[in-house]
């Protein structure tokens, strides 16, 4: 049995939280907003699973952990750095599993020196309905480089019917900027149009679709990572698939009036499209419209 904390128990890090409490490990959920007890939900219509996992709300009631998986939005990390701190120390692997690249950078000087900080790409549809009250809407996989702490992560969240995969990768820059792509997509347009994903299949967002995912192809291929037209294809063939009702982080963020991630999506796209000179018009314009919401 290992040590978890999770630090945000929203949305993503309600679920992971769930699924390593089921699985027998000692997990301890790091929150901002206090509520009683975590319940997730499998689908809109599942059975909704109570996991009586410790709650706490103040840094000073906890030590250092095995794993810490910090699943705040990226802008609330520096927010974190009490929790990053108290759970932190020599030893602990903190996964970082949030949206955008270098997610490992974001913890820099935040956790214990002699822990290790390991990026996670997530590809898991959930919304968090209210405080420590979580909508599972499907699929699963953390995608994290890879090394020693594949199998540890696995044995925490994978397995079962509804386990999350977790697949090391050879290459991560590329996994990163791959569901960047994604997210300087999908999360912009439904955000700034408070719809749901089916707007991403419509006749009239398909240019915008379209330029917006060759964009971040370009400036991900000038960050070194190995995208082409391929991914902007699997892309749109994804977004005609995607089952309805479901939505985007930023789309729940807005729907509840909370601050957006536009600047580690859509705002890393067009920072790093500068530092190399690549053209990012259509990103920039939908960061000037995230930034004026
Ligand atoms: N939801 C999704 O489907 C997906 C999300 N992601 C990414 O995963 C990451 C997490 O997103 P998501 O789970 O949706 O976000 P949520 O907003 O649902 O959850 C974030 C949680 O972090 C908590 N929090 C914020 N600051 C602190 C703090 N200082 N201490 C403790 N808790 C804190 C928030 O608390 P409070 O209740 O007070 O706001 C909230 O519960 C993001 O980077 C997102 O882009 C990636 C793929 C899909
Ligand atoms: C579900 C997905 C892939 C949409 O871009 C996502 O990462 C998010 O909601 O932030």
């Amino acid at each position: 049995m290992a040590s978890v904390v999770v630090i945000g128990p929203g949305a993503i890090g309600g679920v992971l939280a769930a699924l390593a409490h089921e699985r027998g490990h000692d997990v301890t959920l790091a929150v901002r907003t206090p509520f009683d007890v975590l319940r997730v939900r499998s689908g809109a219509d599942g059975e909704e699973r109570s996991v009586p996992a410790a709650i706490r709300t103040d840094p000073a009631s906890v030590g250092p952990a095995d794993w810490v998986i910090l699943t705040t939005k990226a802008q609330d990390t520096a927010s974190a750095a009490g929790w990053l701190k108290a759970t932190t120390g020599p030893g602990t692997v903190v996964v970082v599993a949030q949206n955008g690249v270098d997610q490992d950078r974001r913890v820099e000087g935040l956790v214990h020196p002699d822990a290790t900080a390991v990026p996670a790409v997530v590809v898991l549809g959930a919304e968090a309905v209210e405080p420590g009250r979580i909508v599972h809407h499907g699929y699963g996989r953390l995608t994290v480089p890879d090394g020693a702490w594949v199998s540890g992560l696995s044995a925490l969240v994978s397995g079962g019917d509804d386990g999350v995969e977790v697949v090391g990768s050879p290459d991560y820059r590329t996994d990163a900027w791959r569901k960047l792509i994604s997210n300087a997509v999908a999360n912009p347009i439904t955000a700034l149009t408070m719809r749901r994903n089916d707007v991403l299949a419509e006749p009239q967002t398909a240019d915008l679709v379209l330029g917006l995912s060759r964009e971040v192809v370009a400036v991900a291929r000038a960050e070194g990572a190995d995208l082409s037209e391929d991914d902007v294809t699997t892309l749109r063939n994804h977004y005609a698939t995607m089952p309805a009702g479901t939505g985007t982080s930023m789309l729940y963020d807005r729907l509840a009036g909370r601050p957006t991630e536009h600047e580690y999506l859509t705002g890393a796209v067009v920072a790093a499209g500068q530092r190399h000179g690549v053209p990012t018009p259509l990103n920039a314009t939908m960061l000037a419209l995230l930034r004026s919401m």
